[in-house]
């Protein structure tokens, strides 16, 4: 295995130092290191170290959309991102719903050999809100699933939702909802609101996010469970959650880069590419999640990145799919919307992208870990100087579905190492490295 020295880095923007990646861990932190013989000399002093990303919340499309994803071709795209883990959504086809399913995602994840590949697990089977799936069985499986979600779908109904939230206590799950009131948003494709009367698209009012918010927090209050709000996109979702953890309920929140950058004036020109779910909001809404982000009371970053094949987008607004892609873009928005706006610290980027969701999926026994003497080498090196255009062409992502086409975004990724392995160097990934390893 190859020794690394990153020489003169700043670990999470802080003084700068040497670090010295040996056997999979950081074997030595400090200045004027010697290089080991065989090491590869990383000059980092123009780069920032952050623990390696975790992301909460990835649709990799495999088993059954292998035209959009594959987990192989997903997890490339997560390393060139920056990530050393990713949440394997549930929505697959068939639907993760059973400890077969799970633990195929979690060894072709492994044979994969970019980052570690976490399945979560349906809450019901098929998606379909009625019968609780096999929790417990994925939850013992190989894939040792901790994060449940029907995302996609909403567990739109209580007693169900109940049911969820009891049951995955018994093995510290959480419960990730994709809130959206079924019967408000029937028909909806984009925020209800003064441009969706221009247009004469069907709104999707942010109440219908929000009501499932406020019940749900009461819910997890009720039975003492740990819950977790996926893609939060209005004002009024961050005072909820907001008034929820000043109540003391154990509820945590993500937010995508997109509902951090992107507005619903977005669709004045019926481009589908921003058809989302939800759908981009207002720029009030926009403020309130930066604020929200920056604040503590929404606790991650996590990208939804949602690859969808040409034929689902490239037709009109009312039949394409919703969704974008995120997993190469996710760093950089963060880095424009809250570090270059001065909202946030590289250590505040650290905690969002990497510590907090990894505590959140309960994997922060090797991921999201300090970057310290004797951890895991799971790092990811920004140059927040570089400044890139966005080509969905260019990425490693099998989809092209990227809202941030054609737009120069701040901060490259330059280096993302998985277990002292690197998978990226100098921005491009290491796949005779990778191929090597597994
Ligand atoms: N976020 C999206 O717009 N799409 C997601 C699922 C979802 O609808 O949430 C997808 O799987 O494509």
């Amino acid at each position: 295995m190859t020794t690394y020295l990153l020489r003169d880095v700043s670990p999470l923007g802080a003084e700068r130092t040497d670090l010295l990646l040996a056997d999979g861990v950081v074997a030595q932190i400090g200045t004027g290191l010697d290089a080991p013989q065989d090491a590869v000399v990383v000059d980092a002093s123009a780069l920032v170290a952050l623990p390696g990303l975790v992301d909460l919340h990835t649709h990799l499309r495999e088993p059954g959309r292998e035209d959009a994803e594959t987990i192989a071709t997903g997890t490339r795209a997560a390393a060139v991102g920056g990530f050393t883990a990713v949440h394997a959504m549930a929505n697959t086809t068939p639907t993760q719903d059973t400890a077969g399913v799970v633990e195929q995602v979690w060894h072709l994840g492994r044979r994969a050999g970019w980052v570690d590949v976490f399945p979560v697990g349906a809450v019901t089977v098929g998606l379909e809100g009625e019968r609780l799936a096999e929790l417990g069985a994925m939850a013992d499986s190989a894939a040792r699933v901790r994060v449940f979600s029907d995302d996609g779908k909403c567990v739109h109904d209580p007693v169900v939702m109940r049911r969820a939230l009891e049951y995955v206590k018994a093995f510290d799950g959480v419960v990730a909802q994709h809130a959206q009131e079924p019967r408000l948003t029937a028909g909806s494709q984009m925020h209800e609101g003064v441009v969706s009367a221009e247009l004469g698209l069907a709104g999707w009012p942010a109440v219908a996010e929000e009501a499932v918010i406020a019940r749900d927090v009461l819910l997890a209050e009720h039975v003492g469970s740990r819950l977790h709000v996926c893609h939060l996109s209005t004002a009024g979702s961050v005072e909820i959650v907001r008034w929820a953890k000043s109540r003391g309920i154990d509820v945590t929140a993500e937010v995508t880069p997109h509902h951090l950058m992107l507005t619903d004036e977005l669709a004045r020109g019926y481009d589908p590419i921003y058809k989302v779910n939800p759908p981009l909001r207002t720029q009030a809404d926009v403020e309130a999640v930066r604020e929200g982000l920056a604040d503590g009371t929404i606790d991650i970053v996590a990208t939804d990145h949602a690859p969808h094949p040409r034929e689902d987008k490239d037709c009109e607004w009312a039949a394409a799919a919703f969704g974008m892609t995120g997993l190469e873009t996710a760093l950089s928005v963060v880095q424009e919307a809250m570090v270059d706006t001065g909202r946030m610290t590289w250590a505040d980027v650290a905690r969002v992208l990497s510590t907090a969701p990894a505590r959140i999926g309960r994997v922060d026994d090797r991921h999201g870990r300090p970057i310290a003497v004797g951890e895991p080498a799971n790092l990811t090196l920004v140059d927040p100087a570089a400044r890139r255009v966005v080509r969905p062409e260019a990425q490693a992502t099998k989809s092209v579905n990227s809202p941030f086409r054609g737009r120069e975004l701040p901060g490259a990724v330059v280096a993302t190492f998985l277990r002292g392995r690197a998978t990226v160097l100098d921005g491009v990934p290491c796949d005779d490295d990778v191929a090597v390893a597994r």
